[in-house]
């Protein structure tokens, strides 16, 4: 049984913040510090270029994707890591539709843009096109004219969740390619990437799994699929033999190949530190919690705050581990929120979302929480012109 008293002190956040944000900026774990600072002075600073080789700086993308597999049902030697989801996602596309003649991917109108962006424009450039479909309605839109399904299991604004093994298995029947994206699944809930027979998955690790600002995104490629990808951005370190500097590309064995160029060390060295605590969390524990931390924020916030809707599925099943309402002054009520110490955030054009973070959030943030935003309900406290100022990152 984890015990989220010891989890909760792995972080280090400010006194007297209620976070409930970490479903977009995981916060820093006590441990990264001084890692990172081990990678600055000793590894860099004193190892210099031998540190490739003696402080394992090479092997990094493909241990912290052995350290990542375990939490989305990923045998090792499966999942890599490096560059950004935005990059890994364009590489499992590219790659998915490789294995069809049908360039047409499949996704819901509620997914990321980068994702429907980058699905479009793949889609195009193999001739084919982007359909998007309501999230509720993908299911039936499977059909032997769709080439690969793509979609986020956790929808980044409501947090509806996808059924991944059943859309995954209806997919598969049909011949359709999968790529999941996890970037609000993984750290978040249980998955299993190979039970449910996906055919790639992708994923940040800036989130749920606290990696820091632009730590790298990870990618998983199924065994049986892994070894026949032609890479779509054939760089060296995805190379067979990258040091024997050949004139012409040979992929390296199996997701290996989805390797690109020079890993982020000291973003990586955040992360391994960061990664630390799944030592002592289950994510089944992780989610048990986060699904009563959730009943408790949609009971408070219901009872004190009757103007603000419930924007997320009520039944937790069918909810990844963020909680979002909806109402026409979103943006300014959130401003307000989080001048008072309670930090959620705004999307676009009227949610406020909360993200639940069993690992260092519990009750009393909950609490704080509910009580806050009632307070800046019944006194319309968001109603102040400096709330309505928007800032560039939201
Ligand atoms: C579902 C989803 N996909 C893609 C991205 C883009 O990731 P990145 O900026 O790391 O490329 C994000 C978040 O930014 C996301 O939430
Ligand atoms: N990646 C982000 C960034 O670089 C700046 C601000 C926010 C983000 C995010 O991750 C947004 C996030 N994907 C979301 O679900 O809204």
């Amino acid at each position: 049984m984890t015990d989220f008293t010891a989890t909760r002190a792995l972080f280090d956040l400010p006194e007297g913040l209620a976070y409930l944000d970490g479903n977009s900026l995981g916060p820093l774990a006590r441990s990264v510090p001084d890692r990172v600072a081990r990678a600055v002075r000793e590894e860099w600073g004193r190892q210099l270029i031998r540190a490739w080789n003696d402080a394992g700086w090479m092997e990094m993308p493909d241990r912290l994707g052995d350290r990542i597999a375990p939490l989305i049902g990923a045998p090792a030697g499966t999942v890599t890591t490096g560059d950004t989801l935005s990059i890994k996602l364009h590489q499992a596309l590219s790659a998915a539709l490789t294995m069809t003649d049908r360039p047409v991917i499949l996704s819901d109108t509620g997914n990321f843009p980068s994702d429907l962006y980058i699905a479009d424009a793949v889609a195009r450039q193999a001739g084919g096109e982007l359909r998007t479909v309501a999230p509720e309605a993908v299911a039936a839109a499977l059909s032997e004219e769709i080439g690969v399904l793509m979609l986020t299991e956790v929808d980044y604004r409501t947090g509806r969740l996808h059924d991944m093994v059943a859309l995954t298995a209806r997919a598969k029947s049909l011949g359709i390619a999968t790529v999941w994206d996890l970037a609000h699944s993984a750290g978040a809930l249980p998955v299993d990437v190979a039970g449910a027979g996906a055919d790639f998955a992708v994923g940040c690790s800036y989130k749920y799994l606290n990696g820091g600002p632009g730590a790298p995104a990870f990618v998983y490629a199924a065994p049986d699929v892994a070894g026949r990808i032609d890479p779509s951005m054939p760089g060296w370190l995805g190379h067979a033999a990258p040091f024997a500097f050949e004139p012409g590309y040979r992929p390296a064995r199996d997701v290996a190949r989805f390797r690109v160029g020079t890993p982020p060390v000291l973003q990586m060295a955040a992360l391994d530190a960061a990664l630390d605590v799944w030592d002592v969390a289950d994510i089944v524990d992780v989610r048990a919690r986060s699904l009563d931390l959730s009943e408790r924020l949609i009971a408070g916030v219901e009872a004190a705050c009757p103007d603000l809707a419930l924007a997320s599925p009520r039944d937790g099943s069918a909810r990844g581990s963020q909680v979002s309402f909806s109402h026409p002054e979103a943006y300014p009520i959130m401003q307000a929120l989080i001048a008072r110490g309670v930090i959620g955030d705004f999307r676009a054009p009227d949610i406020l979302r909360f993200g639940l973070t069993p690992l260092y959030l519990g009750e009393a943030e909950i609490d704080t929480c509910i009580a806050t935003l009632a307070e800046v309900m019944d006194r319309r406290l968001w109603d102040d012109p400096a709330y309505r100022q928007r800032q560039a990152v939201t």
